[in-house]
This record gives C-alpha cells, structure tokens and sequence, in this order.
C-alpha cells in the first residue's frame, strides 16, 4: 500500500510527495528526505487533510509537522496508507501506540530549565504521539521517591524522567520500595536530559545525541524496554539501589563539594577533578571484590562479541519472587580479593558514561549480571591522569596500565580513615563501611539500541595514547 505515492497540496500552494521504500519515508518538495520509519510519529487524516509528524535530524533533532490536501487516491486507499504507515512505524518494531506516562519533571535540575524544555519540546512530540501523559513537579527534595513509591503499576507503561541522574536515583529507590517492587521496577525508565550529570542518557543514547532532548522523547515514544542489572548498596543495614556509580577518591571529589557550581554545567566535574589533583593522595579505603574478570583484553572482546550478537544469556533475578532479591554475597569466604596497593580513586558502576567528559566504564554491558569497577592506582603521576581525562569521553582511559579494571559480582570497602568521599550515583553518602552486589535485570529502560551506545576507541589508537 505504501508504494503508493501520495501528491499533497500544502496550505501555500506547493506539492510535496510522499512514498514508502526501504524503512524509509521519503518526502519530496523542493529537497528530498529520507526518512527512518523509526522518526515518523504519526499520521492523521481529517477529511482529505493529511498531517503527518515526525522527527528531522539536522545538527540536533526536532519535530516537524507537514499538512496538506491529499490529490487523486481515495479515501479508503488514504486511510489504509496510514494504517499501514504506522503500523510499520510502531508494531513492526514492537514500540506500543499511545503509551500511558507518567512524567517527572524536576523544576529544579541543573540549569532549572526543565519546565520551559518539557513544555515547548517534549510535550507537542508526546502529544503528537497520542500519548497519554500524568505531568508532575517536583517540589522537595525526596519527592520522585514518593511518586514511585505509591506509584498504581497498572496506570503506566513507562516513566518519563524529566531531570538529571539524581531523580532517576530517587525513582528506581521510590520502585524499589514499593509495596511489589519487582513489578515496579520492570516499569522502563526514560530519562529527558535536564540535569547536570545526564550519565543515563548518554548510555542510551550515546555522545552525540546524549543531551538532545528531542532524541531523548524519540526514544519515550519508540524506545522498546531493555532489562539492566541494579546495584544493591548496603551500609549500616541499610540499602540503596544504585544504578550508575560508586566514586570513592579522587572521583568522589569532583562530584561532592562543587555543587554550588551547578551554573557551570558539565564542566563542574572536570573543575573538581582537577582541584582534588592538587591534593593527589591515596583514598583511604580497603577494598575487597568478588572478580569475574580481571582481564581487560578479554572483556573487550567479550564486549565485541556482545556487539555483534546482542541476546543476552543472563538469567533474570528471581524471576519468580515478588520482593527484592536477597542479598547473596554476605559471607567472608576466600573468594575475596583484597586490594593491597594505595588507590587514587575506586569507581564502581554500570553503563560507558558517568558524564559526556568520561566513558568510565567502556566495557560495560547493560544485563551481564556484573559490575564494572576501575581502580586508578598511583603508578601514574599528576599530568598523566590530566592527559588521560583529555582522553576520558572516548574510554581511552581503560588501557591505561595505571589502571586496573575488574567485572565483578560484588566488592566491599573499609575506610581506613574518616576523611573520604563517597558518592553513589552523583549523591552523597557516608563516609563508612559499604558493601555493593549486582542483581541481573532488576531494572527497566526504554532504549532505541538494545544496548548502551558508546563508541569506544580501538586499543591500538589507545595503546600508542598511553
Ligand atoms: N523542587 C525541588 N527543589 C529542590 N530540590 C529538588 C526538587 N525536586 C527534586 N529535587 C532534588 O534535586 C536533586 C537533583 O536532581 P537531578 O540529579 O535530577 O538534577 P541535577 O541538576 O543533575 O543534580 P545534581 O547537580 O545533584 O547532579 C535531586 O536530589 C532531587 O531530590
């Protein structure tokens, strides 16, 4: 049926034809556009107007609407062109019309222009997608939790984040907390990058789209769920999930003490990172790890494997039960390592990007049931580790022979001292005794990849770097 090439009279007079071809949409006027089905958002037929909305990509992406008057076809061959438009562009790649959200959106992230962004932008492109939306603000600190922690399941086929890493940190522990938090958490998250630290969306969407926020509703409405692995933080009994990072040292450093510098944006971490160069001490920790792989060529090719082959064999955790998983790793048995060597800084983690200035964890993989953890060790002087973040936002770090780079199931750290830094997914914690283990796809995003989008540099680039 979309073979059929439909001619359009737009309101100013000129014709613009619209046909089918290789998942794409091709629309031409006076230019030609090719356009993935993936980007059209919808079509609608009033009468013998058709208006259809879809998402261009330029230097950013936006959405643009074209409507005209339909030349020639008639109406039943017209409304089977759309029916079979928009079936291609939603239930051939499994992505549900017209989902139910609920959308957070914090006022107060980053450079507080979260309301003014979901208004004029993500909104029309929900809308135009005939999405159902429930729109909330926050008003304090602790109040995402709540939402997601009384959250009704059966409301909702997605949450959409309006915000940075922080209130995703507070939702998934909202979830987490809920009176059937398994159900709740395989609610997929979508984060719209509004914040400071916009790691998740990096993740999903990669450098170059990572903070564009068009892309980021692209993927509310096409994105299909993808399971990932959550963290368990426990300290003192208590736990936390965690679904990003762990920064102990010189990393916990960059994080914790600049946020009165929130104005800076981005820039803020590398700031702080190089105001605690100056320091260039040890962390004063003892840490410990379940290893799984400690070998960093043999992790990226498994990471390539992964690539070409993106299934995942992971079983999930406790798929039967309807609590949170039970902590596994409490014992002391001699499967331990324990790390002897002085440390720069610990981060611990899952997903490439912990900001757009650095892929900390380049090899990491969304449902590999493991954490990644890299450990800077001192062999390195100061002007090393600054050519090295000159060469962060690719993962060129990773080959570093500085830097030891562990998968792991679990690890534990001991301060040895009571002047240290620890923060977990960008929010700060005590400085005391913690322990963190990993549970296979606890979690649910919304992703247009399938997997986390980072392009890691070759190693040998990387070896002739170091
Ligand atoms: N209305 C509000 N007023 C003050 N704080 C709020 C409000 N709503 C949410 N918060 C808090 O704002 C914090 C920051 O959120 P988020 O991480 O999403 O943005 P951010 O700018 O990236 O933050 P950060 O600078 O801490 O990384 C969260 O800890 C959240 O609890």
């Amino acid at each position: 049926m979309l073979m059929i090439r439909l001619r359009l009279q737009t309101r100013n007079g000129t014709f613009t034809s619209l046909s089918y071809a290789d998942d794409q949409l091709r629309i031409q006027n006076a230019r030609t556009l090719s356009l993935p089905l993936r980007q059209v958002i919808t079509a609608k037929r009033t009468g013998r107007s058709l208006q259809l909305s879809y998402i261009i990509k330029n230097k950013s992406m936006s959405l643009q609407q074209l409507s005209g008057t339909v030349e020639e076809v008639a109406d039943d061959v017209l409304d089977a062109w759309i029916d079979t438009l928009l079936h291609m562009a939603y239930d051939d790649v499994g992505a549900k019309r017209g989902r139910r959200l609920k959308v957070v959106v914090n006022p107060h992230g980053g450079t507080k222009k979260a309301v003014g962004i979901f208004n004029k932008t993500i909104e029309p492109i929900l809308r135009a997608a005939e999405c159902s939306l429930d729109v909330i603000q926050t008003t304090r600190r602790g109040h995402a939790y709540d939402i997601a922690k009384t959250l009704t399941l059966s409301d909702y086929d997605a949450i959409v984040v309006v915000s940075g890493d922080g209130l995703i940190h507070e939702i998934l522990n909202g979830l987490a907390n809920h009176e059937h938090p398994i159900k709740a958490l395989s609610i997929p998250l979508a984060p719209i990058p509004t914040g400071t630290g916009n790691g998740l969306s990096l993740n999903l969407l990669g450098f170059e789209d990572g903070f564009d926020v068009c892309a980021a509703a692209l993927n509310v409405v096409k994105g299909l769920p993808m399971k990932i692995d959550l963290l368990s933080v426990v300290q003192n009994g208590k736990r936390t999930i965690s679904f990003m990072s762990q920064a102990m040292g010189l990393m916990a450093d960059a994080d914790i003490g600049t946020e009165h510098l929130r104005w800076m944006g981005e820039a803020r971490f590398t700031y702080g990172l190089l105001r605690g160069l100056l320091r260039f001490k040890p962390c004063p920790i003892q840490l410990s790890y379940k290893a799984f792989e400690t070998d960093k060529d043999k992790m990226y090719e498994s990471l390539q494997k992964r690539k070409t082959n993106p299934s995942s064999t992971t079983p999930t955790t406790d798929a039967e039960s309807t609590q949170l998983p039970e902590l596994k790793y409490v014992s002391n048995d001699d499967d331990w390592t324990v790390v002897e060597e002085p440390l720069l800084y610990v981060l611990a983690g899952k997903g490439p990007y912990i900001g757009r200035d650095y892929m900390s964890f380049p090899v990491s993989v969304p449902d590999d049931g493991l954490m990644d953890i890299v450990l800077q060790t001192m062999a390195v002087s100061r002007g090393q580790i600054i050519t090295n973040i000159g060469g962060a936002a690719k993962g060129e770090v990773y080959w570093h022979p500085s830097i030891r780079y562990v998968k792991a199931h679990a690890y534990r750290v001991k301060p040895l001292s009571k002047n240290g830094a620890l923060a977990v997914d960008g929010e700060i914690f005590p400085f005391e005794e913690f322990q963190v283990e990993t549970h296979p796809k606890l979690g649910n995003l919304l992703s247009l990849y399938g997997s986390y989008v980072a392009d890691f540099a070759q190693k040998k680039t990387c070896n002739k770097a170091s």
